[in-house]
């Protein structure tokens, strides 16, 4: 998906919110425990609870990992049920030597059909790179991390002359080895009062912001800070959404939350991006 596709579905849908497909086996509601794939079928009624609603599916790789081979089975079977206009993340955080990266793009991109990928930038621009190589797939690089443990390296000063944090650097530097067009950067939503920064480095990058709902970060005040003119935002929620309700509802359930969020979205881009 290009740019610009995913700016179509943004003004169509009024909404930039991507669900997180988090889905945890000991969370599941009862009645589901019976079917054949439990996982599979709670993320089968999330996604057509949700798909008018968001742009971005995101499930997080670790959840499907630590199931073994049923949840990579799990995940494959997800992914066959996601519309072909919604936007696949698969959030693995990965990066590693060039020729291991290579493979980790071919898990991604080829064995599974993810349009991105979400990959760590610690080491290096050799380790980012295998990632770039398909055309209309995207690296999404973690720049400035929606925990308390963002503060360990990504807040470090540079002694630069410029005082530039760790984060700034990451971005200045990632920024050359791809374009807006193949490259997005994660950006907490706890971490509001630095967007401007960013954006001063990367203003017409998608921002992927995951920490609003469960993480308590502001989704008004991201949109303020970080919105450019192709919304350049998508705003992750996980739990705050597919955990609505544990009952026999909870697809009616992520359904309303998801409606609440695509509402304040709706509110956002009316005010923030000028042609909407
Ligand atoms: O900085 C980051 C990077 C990734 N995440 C991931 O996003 C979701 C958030 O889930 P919620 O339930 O909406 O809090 C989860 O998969 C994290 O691993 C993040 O939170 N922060």
């Amino acid at each position: 998906m290009t740019r610009e596709q995913l700016f179509e579905q943004i003004l169509k849908k009024k909404s930039y919110l991507c669900v997180g497909l988090d889905t945890d086996p000991k969370k599941l509601p009862q009645h589901l425990l019976d079917t054949e794939d439990p996982v599979f079928e709670f993320n089968r009624q999330i996604i057509e609870a949700t798909a008018d609603l968001c742009v971005a599916y995101k499930p997080n790789i670790a959840f499907y990992e630590a199931q073994g081979p049923q949840g990579w089975v799990s995940l494959e079977k997800t992914l066959q049920v996601i519309p072909e206009n919604i936007f696949t993340i698969a959030d693995a955080k990965r990066g590693d030597i060039g020729n291991t990266s290579e493979l980790y793009a071919r898990a991604f991109f080829e064995t599974m059909q993810f349009d991105s990928v979400t990959v760590a930038p610690y080491m290096g621009a050799d380790s980012v790179k295998p990632f770039l190589v398909q055309e209309g797939k995207w690296v999404i690089l973690l720049a400035l991390t929606s925990n308390a443990g963002s503060q360990d390296f990504q807040m470090l000063r540079l002694e630069d002359g410029n005082e530039e944090y760790l984060f700034e650097q990451v971005l200045r530097t990632s920024a050359t080895w791809a374009t807006a067009d193949q490259m997005m950067y994660v950006i907490g939503a706890t971490q509001a009062e630095y967007v401007q920064r960013v954006r001063k480095l990367v203003p017409n990058h998608f921002l992927l912001v995951p920490g609003v709902g469960a993480q308590g970060g502001s989704l008004e005040d991201i949109s303020r800070l970080g919105m450019n003119q192709q919304c350049g935002l998508l705003v992750n929620s996980a739990r705050g959404i597919i955990y609505a309700s544990s009952g026999r509802d909870f697809a009616a359930k992520a359904r309303e939350a998801a409606l609440a969020v695509q509402r304040e979205m709706e509110v956002c881009l009316e005010q923030y991006v000028r042609h909407v």
